[in-house]
């Protein structure tokens, strides 16, 4: 309860107050104006002792764990000034955060009308440390696990190189869950327990929105990897991660921000230099568009009866879908028509339930996923352009052709494309930009 009543949206200040450790869980606090803290936990489970000779890593992994998981309540007041109590930051972190919220909340500011840009200035200063030493970690990887297809294809390609690694997840999801336990990889689970008072704020009228939530769970994975002894976090976030949803006025629009490359970059480089030159963070599956990766998920039938990519699924409040597949979102829109050229069709159609591309219904969320007549959804779904390419091989293929929405497509979209930028088969090549460590590079050739 925030007893202080605050109204968020009038609020000069946003304070980082304080964050510590003890016993497993981390707490983070942080405050608007003069109001009562609002406290996040982390727990983390069967915690060992910090390691020896890791004080330092850990203390610099969980203060910026703090900095970043402030974006789900900064956003609550979006305040013209923000404070850190421990004092200024050095220009690298200061850069970091500053790059994270502007980006990583464009969505939100879109969304809700507002302009961060000039808004957001993390106050900096601080001389800069010496380079972090090798912490000596053990090579071995955390794996996050977010139930859907990515990660799996991840999982496998660490696997198929006899890689040492650990299923990992934040949350509790009983589907992610059952995912991880899926993997055979032992697993870890670290929850997440958001300030209570972050909804109260939102039932006051706090401004509400998208938050670049992969960078939360990147940071979290930073202090799990010091704390239990991982040399490398492996994210599965896809080359099309980096691609804007949508252009305004001059800034792109990324739902994806924090997914993408330059933040993979951003953040690994400072892993590196702040917390130990041996923790590498990167995404395994950064070469790769969607429709690599679906053609190689295609490939791992014992998940087919798991997984799901429906974000529905993972929401903290309300419903969740009664059989893993909502079946109306781009999510489920997306990831049927990217299985559908690399599936046979009854498979495809029993992991779903139904047809989706039979339903005229859909049509307009498959039209914005082809950018056609829209932008693309405020989702993690591939480009426009690989939706193309994925919509015109179904229409190419006889046991597609029936269907209402791809004779659509054929009789009133494919008319006004340009036929030579539909082939899938560039989509399924490889890229060569990546930060993946050289130890996990013969991973990436396992996959495609
Ligand atoms: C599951 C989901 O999509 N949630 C988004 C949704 O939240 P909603 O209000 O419908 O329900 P809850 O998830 O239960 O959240 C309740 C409120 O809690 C706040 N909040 C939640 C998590 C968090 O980390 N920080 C928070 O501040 C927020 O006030 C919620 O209203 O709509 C929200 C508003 O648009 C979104 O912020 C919720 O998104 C979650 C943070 C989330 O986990 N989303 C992922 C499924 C997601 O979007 N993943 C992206 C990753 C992109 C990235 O750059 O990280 C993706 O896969 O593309
Ligand atoms: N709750 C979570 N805990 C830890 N990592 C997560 C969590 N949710 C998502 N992730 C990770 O974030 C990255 C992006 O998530 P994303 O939803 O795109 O992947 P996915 O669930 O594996 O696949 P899909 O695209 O089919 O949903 C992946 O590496 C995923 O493992």
């Amino acid at each position: 309860m925030v007893s202080k009543m605050i109204q968020p949206r009038l609020t000069q200040l946003f304070r980082f107050v304080r964050c510590s450790y003890a016993d497993g869980v981390a707490e983070l606090a942080y405050a608007f104006d003069d109001g009562e803290e609002l406290v996040e936990r982390i727990r983390f489970p069967h915690a060992p002792a910090i390691p020896a000779g890791h004080a330092a890593a850990f203390d610099a992994a969980l203060k910026l764990l703090h900095l970043i998981a402030g974006v789900s309540y900064y956003k609550a007041g979006v305040p013209p000034k923000i404070e850190v109590a421990s004092g200024p930051l050095d220009d690298a972190t200061a850069e970091l955060l500053d790059q994270l919220y502007l980006h990583g909340l464009a969505e939100f500011a879109y969304r809700n009308g507002l302009d961060l840009r000039g808004r957001i200035t993390f106050p900096r200063g601080a001389a800069a440390q010496p380079p972090a030493p090798a912490a000596g970690l053990p090579k071995r990887t955390l794996v996050p696990i977010g139930g859907g297809k990515d990660s799996l294809v991840a999982v496998e390609a660490i696997k198929s190189i006899g890689g040492e690694a650990t299923a990992v997840w934040v949350g509790n999801s009983a589907l992610i869950a059952a995912c991880a336990e899926r993997t055979g990889l032992p697993t870890l689970n670290i929850q997440r327990e958001l300030a209570p008072g972050l909804f109260e704020l939102n039932r006051l009228g706090a401004w509400n929105g998208h938050i670049p939530v992969t960078a939360v769970n990147s940071a979290i994975l930073a202090v799990a990897a010091i704390l239990y002894g991982y040399d490398s976090i492996a994210f599965a976030n896809e080359r099309s991660a980096s691609a804007a949803t949508l252009e305004y006025e001059g800034q792109q629009v990324n739902h994806q921000w924090s997914k993408g490359y330059a933040f993979e970059q951003l953040l690994g480089n400072w892993l590196h230099t702040h917390v130990a030159s041996d923790l590498d963070y990167c995404s395994l599956l950064r070469p790769y568009s969607e429709l690599a990766i679906t053609r190689a998920f295609a490939k791992l039938m014992p998940y087919f009866d798991a997984f799901s990519s429906c974000n529905r699924n993972f929401k903290l409040l309300g419903p969740k879908p009664a059989d893993r597949w909502c079946g109306q979102c781009p999510k489920c829109h997306f990831v049927f028509l990217a299985l559908a050229p690399f599936l046979p069709k009854p498979r495809l159609l029993s992991i779903f339930g139904r047809n989706l591309l039979d339903d005229e219904n859909q049509a307009s969320g498959f039209d914005a996923l082809l950018e056609y007549q829209d932008h693309k959804p405020f989702e993690c779904v591939g480009e426009g352009a690989e939706a193309r390419a994925a919509m015109y091989a179904l229409s190419q293929r006889p046991e597609w052709q029936e269907d209402a929405l791809i004779e659509r497509f054929r009789s009133e979209i494919l008319p006004q494309l340009d036929a030579s930028q539909l082939a899938l088969e560039p989509w399924l090549e490889p890229s060569a930009e990546h930060h993946v460590p050289t130890r996990l590079q013969p991973a990436l050739a396992t996959i495609g």
